[in-house]
């Protein structure tokens, strides 16, 4: 622990570089300094350890404003047959009996006629870009990697970021860095593209939770503060779905430590061929269960999420399809008189991976073409799938190396150079199958930069 200390705040002494003025953690440098910057990316913070000459850049993936639908996320079976609030001038997040239940308002279950007296509407305005930018990414050090931080004083209660990526059948997930767990085995899939929230590192005594709301019908995970935040105090929330307890070494450095990160649940454990593979599973916390259908999940965690779909009849009961028999089905928007809608949406739905015309809104069509068209995500999500398979040998080694490693990668850039000379594997493909795993490598970064690596630095 005091040896941890020591490196994430480093002696001013025995700093030389005139571009390390600045201590880890207490300020952040000009930003105009920093080359690389992405839209949400201030600055990484230069240290004795990492100059900004050599603190990382990030690793590319695409900045999302809104979940990309790749499978088709099937309307939350709770959404159906809620009622409109009962609040009469304006909604406050204490009282709605929306917001309460942690269902989001919109035009078809707010009572209030304004929506500018609905306070309630904190997954819209973010997707609008009406929220206050309260975050950055900063580059932790060695151990995390890059982190995000509070820009400002965050007060306790306060949307900080949606959790944001693509949605895909967690059956599909091979890199589970960047997941977020969703209910009837989907997931949000942040490794390819997300937003700055799929930085936040985990903690055993973090400041924030991640919890699931429902926006328009479907589930969206917020980062929520549940505790004042300072100035440039780390975000954090914690990745441990209080069941299983995770073999990763967890360097969060709070003194409630329980020393390990956790791990995905033991179904999904095929898709790591080594124990000890440097993978996540986030799972929103406890007090959301309660938005768990528990038939519904029961059935849908025995079967392959992308052949068979959950549905939800009007008296709530549950039922499995099996994918002959949901071909019949009548495309559910069409049901009270939005055929138009229904028609386009279920071209889109076409395109998608799961067959569930039924299940797209007019919301879906809206996140769908606020990204890319359904056909680009399914070919990205095609590519996701095959990362091991695709693109040549380099990568296909480099992807089952990293698979059935037993450290994690990210922090150790000499064996993963070892192994890729062992293999006589030509340097760049190791930074082009990172970059595509959507890994933080720090060789594939120096590489990336044209720097060679001595002594795990660049
Ligand atoms: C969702 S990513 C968080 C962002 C990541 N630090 C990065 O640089 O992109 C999750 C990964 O971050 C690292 N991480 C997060 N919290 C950590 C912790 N408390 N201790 C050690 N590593 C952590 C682990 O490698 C984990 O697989």
């Amino acid at each position: 622990m005091v040896q941890r200390r020591k490196q994430l705040v480093p002696s001013l002494k025995k700093c030389r570089s005139s571009l390390c003025k600045v201590r880890h953690g207490l300020a952040r440098q000009d930003p105009s300094s920093c080359e690389g910057s992405s839209p949400h990316f201030l600055c990484t913070d230069c240290t004795c350890e990492h100059p900004c000459d050599q603190t990382p850049s990030i690793p590319s993936y695409q900045l999302l404003s809104c979940n990309r639908q790749i499978a088709c996320l099937p309307v939350a079976p709770e959404s159906r047959g809620l009622g409109k609030c009962a609040c009469t001038k304006q909604c406050d997040l204490g009282s709605c009996l929306n917001a309460v239940m942690l269902i989001e308002c919109g035009p078809s279950n707010c009572s209030v006629r304004k929506s500018s007296l609905c306070k309630n509407r904190q997954f819209a305005d973010a997707q609008a870009g009406k929220l206050d930018q309260l975050a950055e990414v900063f580059w932790t050090g060695d151990y995390k990697g890059f982190g995000l931080r509070a820009t400002t004083h965050i007060a306790r209660g306060k949307l900080i970021a949606e959790y944001l990526g693509e949605i895909v059948p967690q059956s599909s997930v091979q890199n589970w860095r960047y997941i977020m767990a969703l209910p009837q085995g989907f997931a949000i899939h942040a490794s390819m593209a997300g937003g700055p929230a799929r930085f936040i590192n985990h903690s055993c005594d973090p400041n924030c939770n991640a919890q699931r709301w429902l926006v328009e019908g479907r589930w969206h995970v917020g980062i929520f503060s549940h505790q004042d935040i300072k100035p440039q105090e780390e975000i954090t929330f914690s990745y441990s779905n209080g069941r299983s307890r995770g073999s990763d070494p967890c360097h969060c450095g709070s003194s409630l430590c329980t020393g390990r990160i956790a791990n995905p649940p033991r179904k999904y454990k095929k898709f790591q061929e080594a124990p000890d593979a440097d993978v996540v599973l986030q799972e929103v916390p406890e007090q959301v269960e309660a938005y768990e259908v528990e038939s519904a999940s029961e059935e849908s965690e025995e079967v392959e999420a992308d052949d068979w779909i959950v549905e939800v009849k009007e008296n709530q009961a549950v039922e499995v399809l099996e994918p002959d028999d949901r071909r019949d089905e009548p495309a559910k928007e069409c049901e009270g008189g939005v055929e138009e809608v229904a028609c386009v949406t279920a071209s889109i739905a076409a395109e998608c991976t799961v067959q569930d015309e039924g299940s797209m809104t007019l919301q879906d069509l809206l996140r769908t073409s606020c990204n890319t068209a359904a056909r680009t995500t399914r070919a990205a999500e095609q590519e996701n799938l095959v990362q091991c398979e695709g693109a040549g040998p380099d990568r296909k080694t480099f992807c089952e190396t990293f698979f059935a490693g037993s450290r994690s990668w990210h922090q150790a850039p000499i064996e993963a150079k070892q192994i890729m000379q062992q293999q006589n594997l030509p340097e760049e493909s190791e930074q082009i199958a990172a970059l595509s795993l959507g890994l933080y490598l720090p060789s594939a970064l120096c590489l990336s930069r044209g720097l060679q690596i001595e002594n795990s630095k660049c």
